[in-house]
């Protein structure tokens, strides 16, 4: 067995987190050469001392510089870089095998399109950075050769589920059927979410995860985006994917083949298993998550998503049924109107506003490379802004 060399774009957050508690688990077959974060120097600093990676890359200076300090004192061999340029380099650089997308945000696609165009074992959490790529995203995988592989729980489930060779899904397959929590507002009357807070917003039922996609959850928004992720990861067309609303979260997805039957991928909730199966694939290793026990299980439901309470999943199919980067335009308006929520500048029902308002505000033009991309994603941040500073008024 050849070792792999792992590059973890976003090692500090949830899932960066527990993709070095899977690679601790087999030393034999994995080696850090770069971890990469933002600000977190302290946890960064732990990483370092567990994995002695190569390389690390703190996007923020003054953190940056606060990191290499600490680490001249231990006298490690670990090179510091800072800027946003450097999450390129290691995602490309020549020494590495794989690289696990763990970046929240846009702010990751430049590094994803770096390590497809360099023909690495992508393992992408990072959904927004596929959403906002999309055509121009598999086209640097396919260009580069990569092997793009879903971290994401559905995505993950769903190639599970689906056969193996991929020319054939879009014969097969009736429908891909994603499920969804409901988050911590399944329950609630639609009128009395005006007033939720960011902490009972990231309260997840089931999972443990970073503040944005916990908000995403919340709204839905985090299904929408999946529902255009599922779209370009599997190709089926966007009337062929459904959502249903399964609250214990232990059914992770599932395909609904034409001869009726039904495959579905289970586990419990615990990010190692799709973080496990993407690192080995196709192999199958230990993971660190609880096996299944039947025998306790709570019952399990599934129900219609409803439109009033979760107003945003219908613009997954909005999107991608208009205009091509229009899915760029949806992702730049909800980061902005997640983080200015996540602020306290806007309510909770203020973040679907936005959305709507960014989408009929900002028409793309067709874009076809990263800078086309990049610059989409800076007119809807600014239009998105514009609108958040004017109900904020
Ligand atoms: N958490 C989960 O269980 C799941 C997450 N995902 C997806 O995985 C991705 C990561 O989520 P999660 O781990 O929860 O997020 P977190 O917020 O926990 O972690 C985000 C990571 O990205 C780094 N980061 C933040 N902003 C930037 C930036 N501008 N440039 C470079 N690095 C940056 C952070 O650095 P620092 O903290 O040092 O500032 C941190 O390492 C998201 O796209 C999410 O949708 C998908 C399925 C499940
Ligand atoms: C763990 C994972 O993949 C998250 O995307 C999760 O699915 C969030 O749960 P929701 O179903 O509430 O969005
Ligand atoms: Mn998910």
């Amino acid at each position: 067995m050849t070792q792999q060399r792992l590059t973890v774009l976003g090692s500090t957050g949830s899932i960066g987190q527990s993709t070095l508690d899977v690679v601790a688990r087999h030393p034999e077959r994995y080696e850090i050469f770069a971890l990469t974060a933002s600000t977190q120097v302290d946890k960064m600093l732990a990483q370092c001392a567990a994995f002695k990676p190569r390389h690390v890359v703190m996007v923020s200076e003054a953190h940056g510089r606060a990191l290499a300090e600490q680490i001249r004192a231990h006298q490690w061999p670990i090179e510091v870089h800072t800027g946003a340029a450097a999450l390129e380099w290691v995602a490309a650089h020549p020494e590495v095998d794989s690289v696990m997308a763990a970046i929240v945000g846009a702010a990751g696609l430049a590094a994803c399109l770096a390590a497809a165009r360099s023909g690495k074992r992508l393992m992408l959490a990072n959904k927004e950075a596929l959403v906002v790529g999309g055509e121009v995203f598999l086209q640097a995988v396919r260009e580069g050769g990569a092997v793009l592989l879903p971290i994401d729980s559905e995505h993950s489930a769903i190639f599970q589920s689906l056969p193996e060779d991929p020319s054939s899904w879009e014969r097969r397959v009736r429908k891909i059927i994603l499920t969804a929590s409901g988050g911590p507002f399944r329950t609630r009357d639609p009128d009395t979410l005006r007033d939720v807070t960011p902490e009972q917003a990231c309260a997840h039922p089931n999972w443990v995860m970073g503040r944005k996609i916990s908000v995403d959850s919340a709204t839905m928004m985090n299904k929408a985006l999946e529902v255009i992720e599922a779209r370009y990861l599997f190709g089926l067309p966007p009337s062929r994917i459904e959502v249903v609303i399964h609250p214990q979260s232990i059914v992770h997805s599932m395909v609904q083949y034409h001869d009726t039957a039904v495959v579905a991928q289970l586990g419990v909730p615990d990010m190692r298993a799709p973080i496990a199966y993407g690192l080995a694939w196709p192999e199958r290793i230990d993971s660190g998550a609880e096996h299944l026990d039947f025998t306790a299980l709570p019952a399990m439901t599934f129900s219609k998503p409803d439109a009033r309470l979760f107003p945003g999943l219908q613009l997954a199919w909005d999107a991608l049924n208009g205009p091509s980067g229009t899915a760029a335009v949806l992702n730049a308006a909800n980061e902005i109107a997640v983080d200015a929520f996540l602020n306290r500048r806007i309510r909770f029902d203020q973040i679907h506003h936005t959305n709507v308002a960014t989408m009929a505000a900002v028409l793309p033009e067709s874009p076809t490379t990263l800078a086309d991309l990049l610059a989409l994603d800076e007119r809807a941040r600014r239009s998105a802004l514009e609108f958040v500073q004017r109900i904020q008024a």
